[in-house]
């Protein structure tokens, strides 16, 4: 067995029922290959991390779980159901919902009418009334004061908390999130990180997460996908990863002969 296979299967053997299952998705941009056939499975009520170096493919990969670009090859599965092919919102509307690395407002708007914006998904149209499901995100995400503000007003940090209400306000099962702590300062990000803890343990929101914070990333996430060069290359604990040969590898180990340093 390849030792990238042998990542895959340790990768599927991840424990319970899988909520999304990854296989062999696979992106090309012209000569470059930035997702190579990457493999694995989430069980519902985990949450992961998923670590790499700048250009490793991890936005790439979230861009192809969510209808975003499309794979040349394999498939995405969310509850045994084929999300390939499938345009972003009716992925959305399957209960997997993303952030993105830089937040994207709707500007003119009020904070509570953005949320509002993404309670018209149909997932949740026809079940809550949407003034009062969007005041409730608000309140989740600690932004009900400023419901009424323009979104123009807002600090940095609040554009990332209104990011995730954003994406909660369409009921996700599984929240896709992008580097959430970028940008931010570090009084900023322990709220925002708490934030993110209990909407996995009271909501029992399945997620993944992208971040480049390692200290905070690795207090949050129950295991971690690596990833280097579009290729997943460990999986495991946070503690077992940090001692990963192929990790160490990936982050300080070209510094030397290549010149491709980390
Ligand atoms: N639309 C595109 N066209 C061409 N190349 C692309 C495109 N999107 C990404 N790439 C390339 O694919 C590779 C992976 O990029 P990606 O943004 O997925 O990496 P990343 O791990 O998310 O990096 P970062 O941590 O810097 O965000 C990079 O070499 C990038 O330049």
């Amino acid at each position: 067995m390849s030792e990238t296979a042998a990542v895959d299967a340790q990768v599927r053997g991840a424990a319970g029922v899988p909520l999304l299952a990854v296989d062999g998705v696979r992106k090309r941009f012209g000569g470059l290959t930035a997702v190579k056939g990457a493999s694995f499975t989430l069980a519902a009520g985990e949450i992961v991390g998923i670590l790499g170096p700048n250009g490793a493919g991890k936005t790439t990969l979230f861009n192809l779980l969510t209808g975003f670009i499309a794979p040349d090859a394999g498939s995405v599965k969310l509850d045994g159901h084929e999300l390939k092919g499938l345009a972003p919102y009716r992925i959305v509307n399957r209960g997997l919902a993303r952030t993105f690395q830089l937040t994207r407002p709707f500007l003119g708007m009020s904070v509570l009418e953005n949320v509002l914006v993404a309670c018209l998904a149909p997932r949740v149209r026809h079940r809550m009334a949407s003034e009062e499901h969007a005041r409730r995100i608000l309140d989740q995400v600690g932004l009900r004061e400023k419901a009424a503000s323009p979104v123009e007003v807002l600090p940095y940090g609040d554009l990332r908390r209104l990011e995730i209400a954003r994406a909660l306000a369409t009921d996700p099962r599984l929240l896709l999130l992008d580097e959430p702590f970028a940008g931010l300062g570090s009084s900023e990000i322990e709220p925002l990180a708490n934030l993110i803890k209990r909407l996995h343990r009271e909501e029992n929101l399945t997620i993944l997460i992208i971040e480049h914070k390692l200290r905070e990333f690795m207090a949050l996430v129950s295991r971690v996908i690596a990833m280097d060069f579009g290729e997943i290359i460990a999986v495991g604990t946070p503690a077992e990863i940090v001692r990963h040969p192929r990790v160490i590898e990936a982050y300080i180990g070209r510094t030397e002969g290549d010149g491709a340093a980390a």
